[in-house]
């Protein structure tokens, strides 16, 4: 068990990731980001599956990864780095029974073939897999097959253990399972751990921090409870659920293009031209077809609707060029016809709004 610091910078054709990492001896950090964010770049990193352009990658004491201008680089070979990876798919060695998969890790370490034996049978009763040692992978479900990748994983006790979206081919039903094992599982190892996803609930549940990766970049990173209550990026508020519009500082509003934003008066204080967010959730937004009048309603702007999404309780309306959503009921939908394409007036109470800077 060990800490992780990683500093890295790769380039694949026009896209270049550039990130920092710091994970404490023991902690999980959730890796979130949208598609194509570098979030897949990082772990082959981690991993040493390939070679930064430059930066390092250190685990405890251990120098894994070094590329310095003018020195000679250091890239130690993956089954030589002490990390191990678990996957969206189970990747067990087909050939082998359900034991002796688990039996690979502490067997290539030197451990007896009698030691080995015995620790995968802690770990697959760990995993809930007591009685099927014995047998072969392709004679599992899904779920069971995950479950003894994750005790595979595990019994190799690595010192760091990158998790690529290992839930995410699981089905509805099997997954809240699985996520509660890892938890269990990872916390009783201490194992330090970096855990890509696209589930904010895999955050929620797994991490105690996270990492918010766009373009390349660590756009937001934090608590995962201060992440989701103060997103500071469209995409971490749209998996936070809530509307995150970036604009700059107006005398303790928030000006996006032509439209103040203003929350409570004792909110946060913000920067005059500082970059800062308004914050507010998607069930606050009253949608209308003209105007409102009176004062109580001070955020208010015109919008043209891009899509309805049905939601689990009602519609969801994406709205631009702001992009912010609304949440309202199907009869509004009818009573206003409203369709793509169609404008709209979009207001929201400063009581409902809050406001931030952000980086
Ligand atoms: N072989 C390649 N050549 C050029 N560009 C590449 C190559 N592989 C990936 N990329 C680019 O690198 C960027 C990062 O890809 P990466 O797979 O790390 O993202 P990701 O966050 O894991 O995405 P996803 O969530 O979709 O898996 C993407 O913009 C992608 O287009």
């Amino acid at each position: 068990m060990s800490a992780l610091a990683a500093s890295l910078r790769a380039v694949r054709g026009s896209f270049t990731l550039d990130a920092a990492l710091n994970v404490r001896d023991g902690e999980v950090l959730a890796l979130l980001g949208p598609n194509g964010a570098g979030k897949s770049t990082v772990l082959a990193l981690l991993a040493g599956l390939r070679a930064p352009e430059l930066g390092y990658v250190q685990v405890g004491d251990r120098t894994l990864t070094r590329i310095r201008p003018g020195e000679r680089s250091i890239v130690v070979p993956p089954e030589k780095r002490g990390i191990g990876l678990l996957g969206q798919d189970p990747r067990l060695f087909p050939h082998l029974d359900v034991a002796a998969n688990v039996a690979f890790g502490p067997r290539s370490q030197g451990a007896s073939a009698v030691q080995a034996a015995d620790t995968a049978r802690e770990w697959l009763e760990r995993v809930g897999l007591a009685d099927a040692g014995g047998r072969m992978p392709a004679q599992l479900s899904g779920g069971q097959q995950q479950r003894a990748a994750i005790a595979r994983a595990l019994a190799a006790r690595p010192e760091v253990l990158l998790l690529d979206e290992p839930l995410a081919s699981l089905d509805v039903q099997t997954a809240p399972a699985i996520r509660e094992l890892l938890r269990t599982t990872l916390r009783e190892a201490g194992t330090t751990a970096v855990i890509v996803t696209h589930d904010v609930l895999d955050a929620i549940v797994l991490a105690g921090r996270t990492a918010v990766l766009e373009s390349g970049r660590i756009a937001q990173e934090g608590t995962t409870a201060q992440l989701l209550s103060a997103p500071t990026t469209p995409f971490t508020a749209r998996i936070a659920g809530v509307n995150l519009v970036i604009g700059v500082g107006d005398r303790g509003r928030v000006r996006v293009a032509d439209v103040l934003f203003s929350a409570p008066a004792d909110a946060t204080p913000i920067l005059d031209g500082g970059p800062s967010a308004a914050v507010f959730r998607p069930s606050s937004v009253i949608v209308s077809l003209t105007r409102a009048e009176g004062s109580s309603v001070r955020n208010q702007w015109q919008a043209v609707i891009e899509a309805l999404e049905p939601t689990e309780s009602g519609i969801r309306v994406r709205t631009g060029p702001i992009p912010v959503a609304a949440d309202v009921t199907p009869a509004t939908v009818a009573e206003l016809s409203l369709a793509v394409g169609s404008p709209v007036w979009l207001a929201v109470k400063a009581a409902e709004v809050a406001i931030h800077p952000t980086a």
